[in-house]
């Protein structure tokens, strides 16, 4: 499904990535995590195309990326990003926002069919925004606005849905909305998914694999129990914590 094999990824004589190795199977829901400029975006921008490693190899839902149209693959992959949000007109209302996502467009130019206009509208109403269908996306909350992203990115039925840091600036309350309708959406049939954060308890239990990142380099990447240790947590953030399990989901304590 997703395969990176022996990836190395150079900028400005800088090595970013290092002999990063993984294997993401149909229907795994993984979570990517590191400090800051560890290299988690440059490895979800490199499984989106946007990259191309330096040397080593990326393949996405069987193709290679070199010989592959690029613009044809990226309609299986849905993104969210802050990136994408900025690219985005904000005087558009929302739900033709939503229903670019159909085609990987940033906006309309043409009269938007009716087909996905209908389809724009059932994706806000699960995920209860249906009314604010017609206000500019512009003047929508952080909340919100992440929400508009994730039914947008779910417009073109992805088989591979990509999360870098979809509850940012998130309150509490927002963010186990934001959670709740990442774990409807996406949780259930055989998306698969890769998600970035900063907070271990946004693994709710719908994510199955965790791989950890320290400068570029995978230090672990597995099943999320035998990944989320307080002694691999430690290498990688450089704080030492203690790890609780609530409702299948992770909760770190530095101690
Ligand atoms: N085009 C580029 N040229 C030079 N350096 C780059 C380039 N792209 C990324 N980097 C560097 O690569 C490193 C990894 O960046 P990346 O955005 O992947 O980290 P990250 O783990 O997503 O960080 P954060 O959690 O802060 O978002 C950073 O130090 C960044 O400055």
């Amino acid at each position: 499904m997703i395969k990176l094999s022996n990836v190395n990824f150079i900028r400005e004589s800088r090595t970013i990535l290092q002999n990063i190795n993984l294997h993401i199977r149909e229907g795994e829901h993984w979570v990517l995590l590191g400090r800051n400029g560890s290299g988690k975006t440059t490895i979800l921008e490199m499984v989106n195309g946007y990259h191309f490693p330096s040397s080593g190899s990326v393949d996405v839902l069987g193709h290679r990326y070199g010989t592959v149209d690029l613009r044809e693959l990226r309609r299986s992959i849905g993104y969210i990003s802050q990136s994408l949000f900025e690219k985005l007109s904000p005087a558009d209302p929302v739900w033709e926002v939503v229903a670019t996502g159909a085609y990987a467009f940033l906006r309309f130019y043409q009269t938007i069919p009716d087909e996905a206009r209908e389809k724009a509208l059932e994706l806000l109403g699960r995920i209860q925004l249906s009314h604010l269908q017609n206000q500019p996306l512009g003047t929508l909350s952080q909340g919100e606005r992440k929400k508009v992203m994730l039914a947008r990115s779910l417009m073109s039925e992805p088989k591979v849905l990509i999360l870098d840091e979809p509850c940012s600036g998130l309150d509490l309350y927002e963010r186990e909305r934001m959670l709740q309708s990442v774990q409807e959406l996406s949780g259930g049939g055989n998306m698969t998914v890769l998600y970035v954060t900063h907070h271990i308890e946004e693994i709710v239990p719908m994510f199955t694999h965790v791989a950890l990142l320290e400068q570029g380099e995978l230090i672990a990447a597995g099943p999320k129990r035998e990944v989320l240790t307080p002694e691999l947590l430690k290498r990688a953030y450089d704080v030492p914590l203690e790890l609780e399990w609530f409702r299948d989901r992770p909760w770190a304590k530095v101690l």
